[in-house]
């Protein structure tokens, strides 16, 4: 099955609204038009509007987080209902950053993900096992739990409706990268685990890479038959980095993949 690959820039906190503008503004005159590959952005809270009404047609926007509830008082939060009011299509949800310095569990995420569908937003799951996961051969065990609470909690036909990122926790802003075989790895076994509950979901979700992905290894990693693009940090931050991205994206947009 041919799925589109997707290139997401995860801005983090970083930026400024004038760096909002020119991030599309650079955009706009760097991508090609019509492009074979889908493009997001991912800025703070407060650059969203920004963002929505500067950004090239056919870029999509999203949010790094959302509230687990419908409304009420919960001080400092965002609701799913607010940002596709704002005009976002997608949202970040359980990234490691948020389950390591905000303790977010699983079933917090997992509902997280329910609001995000449930507004019609495209829920971007990340996943991702740490380094002392890894070294006692957990992986897949922690991967699979992740995902695994999010079907619990919207079953397969709403998983289907969201994007899997698989991010290993040590190969973010380290420099360290998992290997195109590392990452395939982990991406076969998602999508295998996920046939054996519907096979077409498996074949239709798109399964990104995160993690120190940068415009000298994009090809190598979105060349794997089970990755789909990539949720990119630090080499989203400017709009050279983040078009040799792109740019690697659209070759591959236009031969095999
Ligand atoms: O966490 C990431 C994207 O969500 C990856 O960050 P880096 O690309 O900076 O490693």
């Amino acid at each position: 099955m041919n799925r589109k690959l997707l290139v997401a820039g995860n801005w983090k906190m970083h930026g400024s609204l004038a760096f909002a503008r020119d991030m599309m503004a650079g955009l706009k005159s760097g991508l090609p038009n019509d492009p074979g590959f889908d493009v997001a952005v991912f800025p703070v809270y407060i650059h969203l509007y920004e963002v929505i009404n500067n950004k090239p047609e056919g870029i999509y926007c999203g949010a790094q987080n959302l509230s687990e509830y419908d409304d009420g008082a919960v001080t400092g939060e965002v609701s799913a209902a607010m940002l596709q009011d704002l005009g976002c299509d997608m949202v970040l949800v359980g990234h490691s950053e948020r389950r390591t310095m905000h303790n977010e569990q699983s079933a917090e995420v997992a509902k997280k993900f329910a609001q995000a569908i449930k507004h019609n937003l495209t829920p971007v799951l990340c996943v991702g096992e740490s380094l002392v996961q890894r070294q006692s051969e957990q992986t897949f065990a922690v991967v699979w739990q992740q995902i695994q609470a999010v079907i619990d909690e919207v079953g397969m036909a709403g998983l289907a409706s969201g994007v899997i990122a698989y991010e290993p926790v040590w190969a973010i802003g380290t420099g360290e990268t998992a290997s195109a075989a590392q990452a395939q790895e982990v991406h076969q076994f998602i999508r295998s685990q996920l046939a054996s509950n519907d096979d077409t979901i498996a074949r239709r979700i798109r399964i990104l890479y995160g993690g120190s992905c940068k415009g000298s290894n994009a090809h190598e990693l979105f060349s794997m038959p089970d990755v789909d693009g990539g949720l990119i940090g630090g080499a989203s931050l400017t709009v050279r980095d983040f078009l040799a991205i792109c740019e690697q994206a659209d070759k591959l947009s236009q031969g095999d993949k």
